[in-house]
């Protein structure tokens, strides 16, 4: 159906889906493979609560989100990874492009293995991304671009990220 409408690409694992459905890693992997199958990329998000952060579990939740959530088959082409701090979702708090640059290595480094090309797959950041932060944000090593919540509501401020990323 999705294909049908035109659709290319489905966001899956989101934290509200995680947080508020109790989504698994399994429910996610086994939701990619379908989507795989039917022809469309998947964006696989992973991402630490705030506790987890100040427990300093931050790099252990997402590889784990990671093993769980890839499912057989994955690619470059089949797959995108969004990191998406739970934290910074919605919240106006975005993480620094320091911590941003040591999850995304951290999440580089755990590809391997799980996906036939590790170092051609995209890794999205995500949370409270705006026009002010997108373009430092974006020029942090192993971000491949942004999923955008709140500031795609506001086309000049989508804009406004959009051309600050080329
Ligand atoms: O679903 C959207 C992402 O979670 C990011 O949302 P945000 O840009 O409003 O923080």
């Amino acid at each position: 159906m999705l294909t049908d409408a035109g659709c290319r690409y489905v966001i899956l694992g989101h934290s509200e889906r995680r947080a508020d459905h109790a989504e698994s890693d399994a429910q996610v992997a086994a939701k990619a493979a379908a989507a795989h199958k039917a022809g469309l990329i998947a964006i696989i998000c992973v991402g630490e609560t705030e506790a987890q952060r100040d427990a300093g579990q931050a790099n252990s939740v997402v590889a784990s989100q990671l093993k769980g959530s890839i499912p057989e088959g994955a690619t470059a082409a089949n797959t995108v990874i969004a990191y998406e701090p739970v934290w910074a979702i919605g919240t106006g708090k975005t993480a620094t492009p320091d911590d941003v640059k040591a999850m995304h290595a951290h999440i580089r480094a755990e590809l391997a293995g799980k996906t036939a090309d590790p170092d051609a797959v995209r890794v999205l950041y995500g949370g409270s991304v705006k026009p002010g932060n997108a373009a430092e944000l974006m020029a942090v090593e192993n971000v491949d671009g942004a999923l955008v919540g709140g500031a795609a509501l506001k086309a000049d401020d989508f804009w406004a990220i959009a051309t600050s990323c080329r």
